[in-house]
């Protein structure tokens, strides 16, 4: 039987100092997050970060927590619920669908145990990254093969490198523009913030900035923007070390000067609204800009549980699947 692993990076269990810095020491613990040599990153991660950071970024969880839980967690839940239905519907028996997060819970290893337990032998792992990055989708391939390498009877298995171009996700994004653009009109500009990684992993052959810079090309094609309607930047720099530029803070600061007074502001490398598009885009952006001298400040949300995302991580599993005799 088949199934489904959809994936994404994690969040806390809750917004408190505990809890963020348990979160933080295992995802800033992956080699592929942050490449440093052990013996200098260690004591950095260990003597500094873990001791000032998490009451700091507690305060911002804080801030965007739902009832419910962390944003990233709920929305996660509905798109897995939201996924088995659509795959029941298409391919016209259950499809079980597990979620498990490269870190924090539930993991990637409880989300292998529960489909293995309703007997799946062929897993589909969507990682909800639609741009490949070595931080991202790298070591979401090293957390399953890490979870397997105790199994005896491995499934079959294969992962979505990436859907950065995929027609249905280009739509969908653009869909969610429009969307606000009937309603109230355009702004001056449209501007795409992606989350950014530093510059060394892409000079050492990480397609993630190209990837990005593909999906708003096309993003704005299928829009019809002209070239001084939209602009790519990049956000969540950490760290000492350059990363993909231009900077989202800065360049939210800048604009105004240049007469651009209204912006809407889309995180396509996010698949679900989190503490990054929550508090850093929606409250820190804002903030930025209008302190700038902006005028208007939008945020399009993620495309979460939009039936046009759905349809399109359905699409996903099925190419993914093909060959495949399913049942
Ligand atoms: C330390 C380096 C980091 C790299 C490289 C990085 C890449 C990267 N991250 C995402 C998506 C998300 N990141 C989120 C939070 C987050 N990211 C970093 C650091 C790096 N990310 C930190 C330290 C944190 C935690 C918050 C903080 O302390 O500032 C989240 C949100 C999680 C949530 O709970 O809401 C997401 C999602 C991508 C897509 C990416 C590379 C392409
Ligand atoms: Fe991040
Ligand atoms: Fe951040």
């Amino acid at each position: 039987m088949f199934g489904v692993l959809l994936v994404n990076l994690g969040t806390p269990d809750a917004p408190d100092a505990a809890s963020v810095r348990r979160f933080l020491k295992q995802f800033l613990s992956d080699p592929r997050v942050v490449d440093l040599s052990p013996w200098i990153w260690k004591p950095i991660l260990n003597g500094i970060i873990l001791n000032t950071r998490p009451a700091k970024v507690a305060k911002l969880y804080q801030s965007i927590w739902w009832d419910e839980g962390s944003p990233l967690m709920v929305i996660s839940q509905r798109q897995r619920d939201r996924l088995a239905e659509e795959l029941k519907s298409v391919c016209g028996f259950e499809v079980p669908v597990e979620l498990g997060m490269s870190y924090g819970n539930p993991s990637l290893q409880s989300g292998l145990e529960a489909l293995s337990a309703q007997g799946v032998d062929k897993v589909v792992v969507l990682p909800l990254y639609p741009q490949y990055s070595c931080s991202t989708v790298a070591s979401v391939f090293d957390g399953v093969a890490g979870v397997l390498k105790d199994w005896r009877r491995l499934p079959d298995w294969r992962m979505v490198r990436e859907y950065y171009r995929h027609p249905l996700y280009i739509r969908a994004l653009a869909e969610s523009v429009t969307r606000l653009w009937d309603k109230d009109g355009k702004p001056d500009r449209l501007l795409m913030s992606f989350h950014g990684v530093p510059l060394r992993y892409v000079t050492e052959g990480d397609p993630y900035q190209a990837q990005c810079l593909e999906t708003a090309r096309l993003v704005a094609k299928e829009l019809g923007l002209g070239n001084d309607e939209w602009q790519v930047c990049f956000q969540s720099r950490f760290g000492k070390e350059e990363w993909l530029t231009p900077y989202t803070d800065e360049t939210l600061e800048s604009l105004p000067d240049q007469g651009v007074k209204r912006v809407d502001i889309m995180c396509p490398a996010f698949a679900a609204d989190c503490l990054e598009t929550l508090e850093e885009i929606a409250e820190g952006g804002q903030e930025s800009f209008i302190h700038a001298g902006g005028e208007q400040y939008r945020v399009i949300p993620c495309l979460n549980d939009d039936d046009a995302h759905i349809r399109l991580l359905a699409e996903l599993v099925r190419e993914q699947s093909l060959g495949w005799q399913l049942s």
